[in-house]
């Protein structure tokens, strides 16, 4: 390696001054004007992993999801399509925070001996960033790196966030008997398309979906694969909404999965007409949130919790017909912000296990990922459904004793290749329920009806220093600061049936309350209750 070149790149793109930077759940993830030299960083980093992996390519997304326009954030992602590997989390937020470009350069040289990691070995990065302005510079900030370390690399260019992980699982696996699919955006097309006709197994899709796709990069990644699908093998109408990328200020405004999922409301210039399905997509299309114009409840949200019960009562019975019951252990992955009506309907309708995990998808994705089949979403729409090889296996192989098995088998077989098994994809979401409402000849009221939630409240609460709440008991409980715990504790007490936790937001210097009750105003009042307390001891 040539230190000179290395520090010439680096002092191009400085880090700013006085500012911590840390590795989270979404990455490094901030305003735009910050990340410049985050983003080179991040390609030092990525370098190193993939040269610690002997050389097999490592994914870089340059995105901010659902955040406003002028933010940005810069995710590395391992071989197989999922989150970086933990441990290499404080690795980078290592290497992001060296001072100056010389101290940089030493934790870099550090951190590769210090791992083992032959610098002249090759290496190799494939990225690809969302329809955010500062995306651009962001990318030649990270080339930039990679330039100055000798690290080959592929710009993919504009991609939904799912998209680039399927290629990164794509580049490693190209060639082998686990082949993931074509390495290119078309491929990823073609796979979904063929995928979905397969899975529809001559069914036909009624009726009409909107799609809002939040003026991010779901819009025009949609249209595209729109232009594949054959509509009159599927009998798919969609249409795409909010999917103007040319003005970045209505990016995620007033509109959009988070949108949806936290105000409750369709979003404002899309107008719910009945007989008609509705979905909003997040800014880097890997949320999925449906809804509808009920009738008589008005507005009606279907959300992660919803999608991962159809998805569980879906498989779960295509593997009873498949006469697999005994053989393949399906479970269904949770966070502490999903719906105990979903919960409970899951476990004793669905009769399905469910585990708890800590939030963020990392968490869910390595639970799921320990059953045959493991269904997981977090509530806001993120998540997927994993198969192990052995299980994609079976479907393949297995002799079929009967009709009805064998069309079960040949739709598993159809679901595992339309599901995005690196990570929770909006686009494969959404194609994977509407092909199980045109199975089970649902609407969304038909669907709506599976369980009824249980009133809720999600409360945001800003305190000096979030780290000091510190969770336990994936995240249902404070192990600190000592003796909040009891006072929730007693304050859940006094409701029949309710619940309630706090934890310190791993996205946002705040803390987020939940409560769930029986009643809307017990809901209200618990999660109220619950904030005072949380306040107190973090002020
Ligand atoms: C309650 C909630 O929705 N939390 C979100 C949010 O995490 P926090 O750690 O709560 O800030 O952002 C994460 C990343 O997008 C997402 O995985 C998670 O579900
Ligand atoms: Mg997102």
């Amino acid at each position: 390696m040539d230190d000179s070149k290395f520090l010439e790149a680096s002092a191009k793109h400085p880090i700013v001054d006085n500012h911590v930077y840390k590795y989270g759940t979404a990455g490094f993830r901030m305003k735009a004007d910050l990340l410049p030299g985050v983003s080179f960083r991040v390609g030092l980093i990525a370098g190193l992993r993939s040269r610690k992996l002997n050389g097999q390519a490592i994914g870089v997304m340059i995105t901010a999801s659902h955040n406003p326009a002028a933010d940005n954030g810069v995710k590395i992602v391992d071989p197989m399509g999922e989150m970086l590997e933990q441990d290499w989390e404080s690795h980078a937020t290592l290497l992001v925070n060296a001072p100056t470009h010389e101290e940089l350069l030493e934790t870099y040289k550090n951190l590769a001996s210090q791992l083992k990691i032959d610098l002249a070995s090759p290496g190799r990065v494939v990225y690809g960033r969302d329809t955010r302005p500062s995306g651009h510079s962001l990318a030649a900030a990270l080339a930039a790196a990679l330039e100055a370390t000798n690290t080959e690399y592929t710009d993919f260019k504009i991609l939904t966030t799912p998209q680039l992980h399927y290629l990164t699982r794509c580049v490693n696996t190209e060639g082998t008997p686990k082949a993931y699919g074509e390495v290119s955006e078309a491929g990823y097309y073609n796979k979904l398309s063929e995928a979905f006709v397969r899975a529809l197994r001559g069914r036909q899709i009624q009726g009409h979906l909107v799609v809002d796709c939040a003026n991010g990069v779901g819009g025009p990644k949609l249209s595209e694969l729109l232009k594949v699908i054959p509509k009159d093998k599927t009998g798919f109408n969609a249409k795409v909404a909010n999917d103007d990328v040319l003005r970045p200020e209505v990016l995620n405004l007033d509109c959009g999965a988070d949108f949806v999922k936290t105000k409750q409301r369709a979003p404002p210039n899309v107008k719910p007409a009945a007989d008609t399905r509705y979905c909003s997509l997040d800014g880097d299309a890997d949320r999925l949130i449906y809804y509808m114009a009920d009738p008589e409840a008005g507005f009606f949200m279907l959300d992660g919790d919803r999608i991962s019960s159809l998805n569980a009562s879906f498989i779960g019975d295509l593997v009873r017909s498949a006469g697999l019951e005994d053989d393949i252990r399906i479970g269904v992955v949770q966070t502490a912000y999903a719906n105990g009506a979903s919960t409970t309907y899951i476990e004793k309708n669905l009769q399905l296990p469910v585990v708890f995990t800590p939030t963020g998808v990392k968490h869910l994705h390595h639970a799921a990922c320990q059953f045959d089949i493991g269904v997981y979403f977090e509530a806001n729409g993120h998540g997927t459904v994993v198969f192990s090889q052995e299980a994609l296996r079976v479907f393949r192989e297995k002799e079929p004793q009967s009709p009805a098995q064998k069309d079960a088998l040949e739709t598993l077989a159809a679901v595992g290749d339309l599901i995005n098994q690196t990570v929770g994809d909006a686009i494969s979401d959404m194609l994977m329920v509407e092909v199980i409402l045109a199975h089970k000849g649902w609407s969304l009221q038909d669907w709506a009806t599976t369980y009824t939630d249980l009133p809720n409240r999600l409360v945001r609460v800003e305190v000096a220093n979030k780290d000091i709440f510190e969770a336990t008991d994936a995240e249902r409980r404070l192990s600190h600061p000592p003796g909040a715990q009891d006072e929730i504790d007693q304050c859940v007490r006094k409701y029949t049936t309710a619940r309630s936790f706090a934890r310190a937001s791993g996205t946002e210097n705040a803390c987020r309350v939940y409560a769930e009750a029986a009643t809307r105003h017990e809901a209200d009042e618990l999660a109220n209750k619950v904030a005072n307390i949380i306040k107190q001891f973090g002020s």
